[in-house]
């Protein structure tokens, strides 16, 4: 049976997220003096976490959540051990501790090769500080009563690890007897229970050990989940687009296939129930309908690892095909990633265009990466979403059909109860 647990109360208290609706004001905010860039500002410790004269709530800490990738190739090992060691990612049953080390021992030379071909590492670090950096710059601005900002990045299989920046924001004065806010901010615009939720989890687990039961003195945790079809994620995806498809001569341009490609997700993930199929169609869409469809488009799948069933049809297979039938003029677009890592250099760029024959015409819309408008749609969502009051979207109560995982269960139970503590502050 579908399980919702206190949601309900939440939905009677306090309006519902709007990640997946946004409003009309939200537009305003996608201008690019928002994500100016500027000098770094958060070298200095945090203020205490009172009311102070100005009136702000703040401070507030901003905590981008992703996968992560390995900066370095001596670092691919434990990323690899890591995240074969997650069962919301890979469950392999009561072997997972014994099995996942193997797998992830195998398979560390191929892929270190692929992270030396682009560079010696990923570069999702450097991204996701830069992207958290410029937002909470804007947050400052715009939000002045959670000022000021703080921001955090929390990985789930590479440095800085969850548990590393959970004793960080410790140490930074959040917890520990001082309540203080903050937002678990999923980079993965579309929810999938193996990367959000597998994420969620993780930040669930850390709370536990290092604050154990919540008291009035522990961080008021909130999420933003999900964020399919935001407008400045679809405006950024859409300038990109527009970018790449002026390279194109006038006569061919509307006439170029667009090639939405996201990381796929085995079958048994989506038999299970998982939202991310739905929520990578929606984000699509969305940005089709900005083009004013434009052009012919289709959805389709990379990365799959393993010999089981994925959802398709794959990335790779689909230039292949097209460019059999005749068609050459294809645009490919990553959808799923907000900035660059070995799926984007390495498999579209080498592997996925590098092997098509045609260079020239087979072409990648660049990553969303350092994009000012990227970043003050974070900023607008970081804002509504503080504005709101609420804890977590409604949507985020809702398990899986297939779920029978405890920690689901109970990590919702946690993030869906903090709207008791937001409610009450
Ligand atoms: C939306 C993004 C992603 C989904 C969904 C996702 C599901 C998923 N992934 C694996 C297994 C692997 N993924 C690996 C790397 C990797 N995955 C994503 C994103 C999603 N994964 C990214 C961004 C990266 C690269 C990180 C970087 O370079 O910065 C890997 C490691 C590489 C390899 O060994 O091929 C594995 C393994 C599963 C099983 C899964 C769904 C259940
Ligand atoms: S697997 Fe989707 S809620 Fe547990
Ligand atoms: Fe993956």
């Amino acid at each position: 049976m579908a399980t919702r647990y206190c949601v309900a109360q939440i939905a009677r208290r306090a309006p519902r997220a709007t990640n997946l609706t946004p409003t009309s004001t939200s537009l305003g905010l996608f201008t690019r003096r928002h994500a100016a860039v500027q000098a770094r500002s958060f070298a200095t410790p945090v203020p205490p976490v009172t009311q102070d004269a100005t009136g702000s709530k703040g401070p507030t800490a901003m905590v981008f959540l992703n996968m992560g990738g390995p900066s370095t190739t001596e670092e691919v090992g434990d990323f690899l051990s890591n995240l074969f060691s997650d069962a919301d990612l890979i469950p392999l049953g009561r072997l997972q501790n014994y099995i996942g080390p193997l797998i992830s021992k195998r398979r560390t030379p191929k892929i270190q090769k692929q992270y030396a071909e682009i560079g010696g590492g990923s570069p999702i670090r450097r991204w996701s500080e830069y992207q958290n950096e410029e937002m909470c710059k804007i947050l400052d601005r715009i939000s002045p009563e959670t000022a000021p900002h703080k921001p955090y990045v929390a990985f789930r299989y590479a440095n800085p690890l969850t548990e590393e920046t959970y004793n960080k924001m410790l140490a930074d004065g959040f917890g520990n007897g001082k309540g203080g806010r903050a937002v678990a901010f999923t980079q993965y615009p579309q929810y999938s229970c193996s990367t959000t939720g597998s994420s969620l989890n993780e930040l669930w687990k850390w709370r536990q050990r290092l604050e154990g039961k919540a008291g009035p003195g522990a961080i008021q945790w909130s999420v933003i989940d999900r964020w399919p079809a935001h407008p400045g994620l679809v405006e950024a995806f859409a300038s990109n687009i527009e970018k790449k498809l002026a390279e194109y001569p006038e006569e061919r341009r509307d006439k170029v296939i667009l090639l939405f490609s996201a990381h796929s997700l085995p079958m048994t993930v989506v038999n299970r129930g998982d939202p991310y199929p739905a929520e990578v169609a929606a984000t699509v869409y969305a940005v089709m309908q900005r083009l004013k469809f434009s052009n012919q488009y289709r959805l389709c799948w990379q990365s799959q690892v393993g010999p089981q069933p994925w959802l398709g049809p794959q990335t790779q297979s689909s230039v292949e095909e097209y460019i059999a039938k005749g068609q050459k003029d294809l645009v490919l677009i990553p959808i799923a990633f907000t900035s660059d890592h070995i799926e984007t250099l390495f498999e579209l760029d080498k592997e996925v265009i590098g092997e098509s024959g045609h260079e020239d015409t087979v072409k990648r819309v660049e990553s969303l990466n350092g994009n000012p408008i990227f970043i003050g749609a974070l900023a607008d969502l970081a804002k509504s979403h503080l504005e709101s009051g609420v804890a977590c979207s409604y949507q985020m109560g809702l398990r899986c059909p297939g779920c029978k995982s405890e920690r689901c269960s109970e990590s919702k139970k946690f993030f869906a109860e903090q709207q008791n503590v937001i409610t009450a502050r």
